[in-house]
C-alpha cells in the first residue's frame, strides 16, 4: 500500500516563548490525518488525551515520539486509535519540533483492510479516498472537530 508516490512531509513547528501559556496554546488540540507521524523535539510542550484529561508527553534524551493517526485508525478498523494531541506554550523556553507525516498516495481508497473485517466485526469506518478525507481533515481542523469522527460508521 506504501508506494514511491506516498506523501511524506517534513514539518518543522516553532514555537516562540509566550508570557501568557495560560491564554495560548502552541497548537490546538487534534488528531494526525497520517499513517504514523514521528516526532522529534527537545523541549516538553506536546500534550496527549485520554478520557478528558490531558496528559505531558515526557522528553527522552535522543527518543522519538510515534504518533499513530487517522489512517492507521482507518486502515486497522478502529484496533490503532489516533490520539488527539496539542501542544502548550511555555514561558521560560522557545520550543522547535521536527515532524514526519506518513501518509500514502492520494488516491488511495481509504478502507479497513479485508483480513480484519468479518460477521463479527464489521467495518467501522466508510471508504473514503485519501484527497476526499484530506479535505475533510481541513474543514473539521477549522472548526474544532475531528474528521476521524465523520467517517467512522
Ligand atoms: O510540535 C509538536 O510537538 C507536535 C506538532 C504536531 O502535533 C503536528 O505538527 O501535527
Ligand atoms: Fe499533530
Amino acid at each position: 500500500m506504501i508506494r514511491d508516490n506516498s506523501i511524506t512531509q517534513a514539518i518543522f513547528n516553532y514555537y516562540p516563548q509566550c508570557p501568557r501559556p495560560d491564554h495560548v496554546l502552541g497548537l490546538k488540540a487534534h488528531t494526525d490525518g497520517s499513517i504514523i507521524t514521528v516526532n522529534f523535539t527537545d523541549v516538553e510542550g506536546l500534550q496527549l488525551e485520554k478520557n478528558g484529561v490531558w496528559y505531558n508527553v515526557p522528553i527522552i534524551s535522543n527518543a522519538l515520539v510515534i504518533n499513530i493517526g487517522d489512517v492507521m485508525e482507518i486502515l486497522s478498523n478502529g484496533f490503532f486509535k489516533s490520539l488527539v494531541h496539542r501542544v502548550v506554550t511555555n514561558a521560560e523556553k522557545e520550543r522547535l519540533s521536527l515532524v514526519l507525516v506518513y501518509t500514502l498516495e492520494l488516491e488511495t481508497q481509504l478502507e479497513p483492510v479485508l483480513e480484519l473485517v468479518d460477521d463479527k466485526r464489521h467495518a467501522r469506518y466508510m471508504k473514503i479516498k485519501l484527497n476526499d478525507y484530506i479535505e475533510k481533515y481541513h474543514d473539521t481542523y477549522a472548526t474544532g472537530t475531528l474528521a476521524i469522527d465523520g467517517v467512522k460508521i
